[in-house]
């Protein structure tokens, strides 16, 4: 297994030369061609790309949600590709957290216990003063005994990051987090995850297609076609709209 040295400078993820085929024959699709990237830790990174160019699958194999074809992931100094099934999921459950478009709460659990789930889980103690900190972040102190069914979507989004973060993990992975919701709850969703890196310290990696939510970003990767292709720092939600406009004048925001 590779080992990265010089701990103080790594990027909380990395990929490099990755490289993702789905399917075989002459159903292949190549996903990711030879993509390198990193995630700097305490920044928040946007991923953009047309649909189809890859943003998903860097995510997943990223996340170790899914094995590259080639090419290696990096969770700080571990490489994912070098590790068994079982700690596999225990660096998911223990490293990262994940936010996704559709909410994915559990019905039956209360707000508090659905943020608590993932150290549950993992039989860990949840330190009382971050899960204060984080139920006060989110705004849902007076929620805390709801179910889900009874929250907004936006609500129901905040309790998603509250429980990605419950962990403290390393890196904040959101799959169009903002996908189900109207623009209000989306940016207030957003705004939770640019405070949990500007307050918390915390490292998120986000694919959106909306150019606003990429504009909360201290870095946007724009991906075409499984390449990297550009990246910009300090977007705009108008400088991520002119960037993408040029590079396929066919996308949504061409037209
Ligand atoms: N499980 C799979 N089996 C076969 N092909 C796949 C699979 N997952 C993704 N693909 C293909 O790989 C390419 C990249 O897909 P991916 O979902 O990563 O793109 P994306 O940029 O996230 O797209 P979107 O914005 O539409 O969600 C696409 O051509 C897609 O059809």
């Amino acid at each position: 297994m590779t080992v990265l040295t010089g701990v103080a400078t790594l990027p909380a993820a990395r990929v490099e030369e990755a490289v993702k085929i789905h399917g075989i024959g002459a159903t292949e699709v190549r996903a990711l061609d030879h993509v390198t990237v990193d995630f700097p830790a305490r920044r928040f990174t946007a991923i953009m790309g047309p649909s189809g160019s890859g943003k998903s699958t860097l995510l997943h194999c990223a996340a170790g949600l899914d094995t590259l074809t080639a090419g290696s992931a990096f969770l700080g100094a571990t490489e994912l590709g070098g590790l068994p099934d079982r700690r596999l999921t225990v660096l998911r459950r223990e490293r990262i957290g994940f936010v996704f478009q559709s909410f994915n709460l559990v019905p039956t659990l209360t707000v508090r216990e659905n943020i608590t789930l993932p150290l549950d889980l993992a039989g860990r103690a949840a330190d009382g003063q971050w899960l204060a900190t984080l139920v006060d972040v989110v705004g849902l102190g007076d929620r805390l005994h709801h179910r889900p069914s009874e929250l907004s979507g936006g609500q129901q989004q905040r309790v998603a990051v509250a429980r990605a973060l419950a962990s403290r993990p390393e890196v904040v992975f959101a799959d169009e987090p903002t996908g189900n919701l109207d623009s209000r709850a989306g940016a207030e969703v957003l705004g939770l995850l640019r405070r949990a890196v500007d307050e918390m310290a915390q490292s998120v990696v986000m694919v959106t297609h909306d150019p606003v939510a990429a504009g909360h970003a201290d870095q946007v990767l724009f991906l075409a076609d499984g390449r990297l292709v550009d990246a910009m720092a300090a977007p705009t939600a108008e400088r991520v709209l002119d960037r993408m406009k040029a590079f396929d004048p066919r996308t949504e925001a061409g037209r």
